[in-house]
């Protein structure tokens, strides 16, 4: 018979063996494991958490691609995150193994804040590849160029016009107008100021979503997992995730509502949230429930601010930068004249508007550290392991800034050579040419790419006809306002930070026609309020 004292030696050595293995298990938890790419050191437990909690990530990612090489990786507690500066990386990987690398990161705030009914953030699954079926078809290039292509330059000719008559609100103005472009092609109706419902609702729910989902507003809980333990009810993150979820379908409910109203007067039009009330898409299970509301309000979300930053952006560099805007303009002038204001049939004879596009995206791309990816299964590249379920970043910000020539100067006669639009680009195998990576890459690549690149050209090509983009001018002090082109937002999807700049008419007769062309557009456009 065993007595107690005889079994002391038996639980002191198992106890002994616990703490060991769990202190053990703490030390290598956060360290980076064996044949990961290179990275930061790591420190037990957090990894390299402690870095990434930088407001300039995006400027970060460059900075260690100099130290590390152009594919490395940082440890966030048990997460993994792989950084692709590299061209050839993200051809390799991205495009041409995206079956394996276009999940999305699984994130318990992102699934209550989404539950899985906005397309930009749910899996790489069945759901997902009807809704881009969907969006792919309604957005083909001969779509946007025919019947759309109408209503959206008279949007165009309101931005200008609007802009003639209170130019210091230029950035209501383009918010406004990307708001009614997308609701425009989206819902059937457009934004008649920027205080109507189709363009207060998109930004009311993009600040929601911000709010709820903007890295550091939230515990992260996949990467720590002791942070699981917290009661959801002490956790004021949790509840903003399902506060966002609530506020957000409930626009997007009303936005449906309302055109379901229209169409029962016999309006109906050509838009997408209008196709798919024909085509009865809710009885397949993709558009169920309120993922049909969901699903066009994230495209809303998707196109809207993204769209407006970008000009923000453009308007920015072509202030600071005249000489720019002169050598538009010269070609403006030769093709349109001061009689009529461009259209998108004038693309090929205007090349150098669409090397403006592409420079702005490049030197300031919208969304600075990519929208991760995910990995789904394990996979080697070049000697290193991709592990599964790793985040893979496409820093866009950082490649713009370290694989192109002089990349900090604003210059885009660099695309003189590249005619085409970014679409042509993304989808040829010759990477090296690849004209940036603002939209992303991969299956994941941004599904709105044609409308996005049509509108950001049209917008463009009109300021630049009608008017010169000047520094702004103190009222008191009579001093030129200077601009500082490094002032940019910390956010995900980020723009300029407030600046002021003048628009000031190139001529009066550039101005009537503004004025002319208004009045002929003012009709057709109110069969779209
Ligand atoms: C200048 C304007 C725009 C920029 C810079 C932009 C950029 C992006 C980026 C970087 C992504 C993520 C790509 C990736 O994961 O690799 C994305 C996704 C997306 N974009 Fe855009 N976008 C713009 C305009 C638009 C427009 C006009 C639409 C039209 C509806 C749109 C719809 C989408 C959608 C639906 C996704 C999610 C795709 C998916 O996850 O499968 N975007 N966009």
């Amino acid at each position: 018979m065993t007595t107690s004292s005889d079994q002391f030696p038996y639980v002191w050595a198992c106890t002994v063996l616990c703490v060991t293995y769990t202190i053990i298990k703490l030390l290598r938890f956060g360290r980076r494991e064996k044949h990961l790419p290179p990275g930061p050191p790591t420190y037990s437990i957090v990894g390299n958490a402690h870095l990434a909690v930088d407001k300039n990530l995006y400027k970060k990612f460059k900075h260690w691609s100099e130290i590390y090489g152009l594919i490395y990786s940082l440890k966030i507690g048990k997460g993994t995150m792989i950084v692709l500066n590299s061209r050839r990386a993200v051809y390799d990987l991205i495009d041409k193994r995206s079956a394996i690398y276009s999940g999305r990161p699984d994130e318990e705030q992102y699934r209550t804040a989404l539950k899985g009914e906005n397309i930009a953030n749910m899996d790489a699954d069945e759901k997902w590849r009807a809704q881009r079926k969907v969006m792919a078809r309604f957005f083909a290039p001969a779509k946007l160029d025919g019947g759309l292509g109408g209503v959206l330059e008279a949007e165009v000719i309101t931005l200008m016009h609007d802009l003639l008559v209170s130019p210091e609100d230029f950035s209501k103005h383009v918010q406004r107008s990307t708001a009614s472009f997308s609701s425009i092609a989206l819902f059937g109706q457009r934004a008649k100021s920027h205080d109507d419902f189709w363009a207060t609702g998109v930004y009311k729910a993009m600040d929601i979503l911000n709010a709820a989902i903007s890295p550091g507003t939230y515990l992260p809980s996949e990467q720590f997992p002791i942070f699981k333990l917290l009661p959801k009810r002490w956790n004021p993150a949790h509840t903003r995730a399902e506060q966002c979820f609530t506020s957000i379908t409930s626009i997007w409910l009303d936005a449906q509502k309302r055109v379901e109203s229209r169409r029962a007067h016999g309006d109906t039009r050509e838009s997408l949230m209008d196709q798919l009330l024909d085509e009865d898409a809710d009885r397949e299970e993709a558009f169920s429930g309120t993922k049909l509301a969901n699903f066009v309000g994230a495209l809303m979300q998707a196109a809207a601010e993204t769209s407006a930053l970008a000009l923000r952006t453009n308007i920015m560099f072509l202030a600071t930068h005249p000489w720019v805007q002169r050598r538009a303009q010269r070609e403006l002038d030769r093709v349109c004249g001061a009689e009529r204001v461009p259209g998108f049939a004038d693309f090929g004879e205007l090349p150098y508007v669409n090397c403006i596009v592409k420079e702005g995206l490049r030197i300031r791309p919208v969304v600075p550290t990519g929208i991760p990816h995910r990995c789904t299964q394990d996979n080697w590249y070049e000697g290193m392991l991709i592990p599964k379920d790793a985040t893979i970043i496409i820093p866009h910000y950082s490649l713009s800034h370290t694989q192109f020539f002089d990349p900090s100067s604003y210059n885009p006669d660099r695309y003189l050579s590249h005619p085409g639009l970014a679409t042509e680009y993304a989808s040829a195998p010759d990477y090296q040419n690849r004209d940036h990576y603002s939209y992303g890459a991969g299956r994941r690549i941004c599904a709105g790419m044609h409308l996005a690149e049509r509108m950001q050209w049209r917008m463009v090509a009109a300021l630049l006809w009608a008017f010169r983009i000047e520094h702004a001018v103190d009222e008191v002090t009579g001093e030129v306002m200077e601009i500082d082109t490094e002032a940019f937002e910390e956010r995900l999807i980020a723009g300029p930070k407030e600046f002021k700049c003048r628009f000031v008419l190139r001529s009066e007769r550039h101005g009537e026609i503004v004025r002319r062309e208004m009045e002929r557009v003012g009709g057709m456009l109110e069969g779209w309020e």
